[in-house]
C-alpha cells in the first residue's frame, strides 16, 4: 500500500468540530489513496493543507461507509470522534438522511444529527481492562502509578486523564510529549488535563498523540468524562469546555455518546505537482 501509486490529483474537504481540524478525501467507488507519506505531507501546516487528523472515506458493505484516520506526524489512530461527526455530518446531507451507521477499526459505530443541528456519534464502550487500552503491564487503570495519578480509559485509542487544579494553568508542550512517549504505553497516548467546574461540568485540554495540542478532542473528552464517573466527580451526562468550543458526553448503557458543532469550511484538490513531490 505505502508503495502505491497515488493519483494526480486528489479532492479533500476541510471541516472541524469545536476547533479540532481535519482533512477528508473521500474514496467510495475506488482504491483508498492515503498513506503514512501523504498524512505526513498534508499535515504539514506550511506545506500542505495542516489538519490534527486526515480521514479517509471508503466503501462498506454492511454499513454507509468506512471511516480511517491518521495523525499529522502520519501515525494511524483507530478512533477520531470529533473527525466521526464531522464526516457523518457531511455524509447524512448526501444521503438525506438523520441518522446512519459506519464502520471504523473499532467495528459499527453510529450517529445522528439532534433538531439544533449538532452531530452525535456514539463511540462505544470504554475500555478499562490495562490490556486494551492498551498499558505495558497490569495496573489500576483508575489510579495510574504515574506522579499527579492520572486514570487510563481506551476509546479505541489510548487516552491517560489527569484531574488537576486549574487546566488552563498547564504548560501542554512541557507536560504533553513525556506522558504521550512514556512505556506504560506502548502505542503511545492522548493526554487530556481536566479541573471540575460542578457535577456536570469539565474544563479540559489535551496534548493529542501524533498531533501534539489541539484545540478539542472528541474520543479525549469521552475519556475524560468516563474517568471523571468513575473517580466519583461527575454524573453521566457532563458539558465539556475544549480551548476550541463545547462538547457534551452523555455514558450510556448503549455507549458513550459525544455531541457537538460540525463545520465544512472549505474543500479543495490537490495538486499534481504536490501529489508527484511525495
Ligand atoms: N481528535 C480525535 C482523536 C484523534 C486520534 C488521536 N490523536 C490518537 O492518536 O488516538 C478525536 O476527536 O477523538
Amino acid at each position: 500500500m505505502e508503495n502505491r501509486k497515488a493519483p494526480s490529483q486528489i479532492a479533500f474537504m476541510k471541516m472541524h468540530g469545536a476547533g479540532n481540524d481535519f482533512v477528508i478525501i473521500d474514496s467510495r467507488g475506488r482504491d483508498t489513496v492515503v498513506t503514512a507519506k501523504l498524512a505526513q505531507a498534508l499535515g504539514d501546516r506550511h506545506r500542505g493543507t495542516g489538519f490534527d487528523q486526515l480521514a479517509e472515506i471508503s466503501d462498506s458493505q454492511d454499513t454507509d461507509f468506512t471511516l480511517d484516520f491518521w495523525n499529522s506526524d502520519g501515525s494511524r489512530a483507530g478512533a477520531c470522534g470529533n473527525a466521526t461527526r464531522c464526516v457523518s455530518d457531511y455524509m447524512m446531507h448526501e444521503l438525506g438522511s438523520d441518522a446512519l451507521s459506519l464502520t471504523t477499526q473499532r467495528g459499527t459505530l453510529h450517529a445522528k444529527r439532534l433538531p439544533d443541528g449538532r452531530v452525535s456519534v456514539n463511540m462505544g464502550h470504554p475500555q478499562r481492562d490495562w490490556s486494551e487500552i492498551p498499558l505495558s503491564h497490569a495496573v489500576d487503570t483508575l489510579n495510574l502509578p504515574l506522579p499527579g495519578t492520572p486514570a487510563a480509559v481506551g476509546m479505541g485509542n489510548p487516552h491517560c486523564v489527569f484531574f488537576v487544579k486549574d487546566a488552563e494553568a498547564v504548560d501542554l508542550p512541557a507536560e504533553g510529549p513525556g506522558i504521550e512517549h512514556h512505556p506504560l504505553f506502548p502505542q503511545r497516548t492522548n493526554v487530556e488535563f481536566a479541573h471540575l467546574i460542578a457535577p456536570d461540568h469539565l474544563r479540559m485540554r489535551v496534548w493529542e498523540r501524533g498531533a501534539g495540542i489541539t484545540l478539542a478532542c472528541g474520543s479525549g473528552t469521552c475519556a475524560t468524562v468516563v474517568a471523571a464517573h468513575l473517580r466519583g466527580l461527575t454524573g453521566r451526562a457532563v458539558t465539556v469546555e475544549a480551548d476550541g468550543g463545547t462538547l457534551q458526553v452523555d455514558w450510556r448503557d448503549d455507549g458513550v455518546w459525544l455531541t457537538g458543532p460540525t463545520a465544512h469550511v472549505f474543500s479543495g484538490t490537490l495538486t499534481p505537482a504536490f501529489l508527484a513531490a511525495l
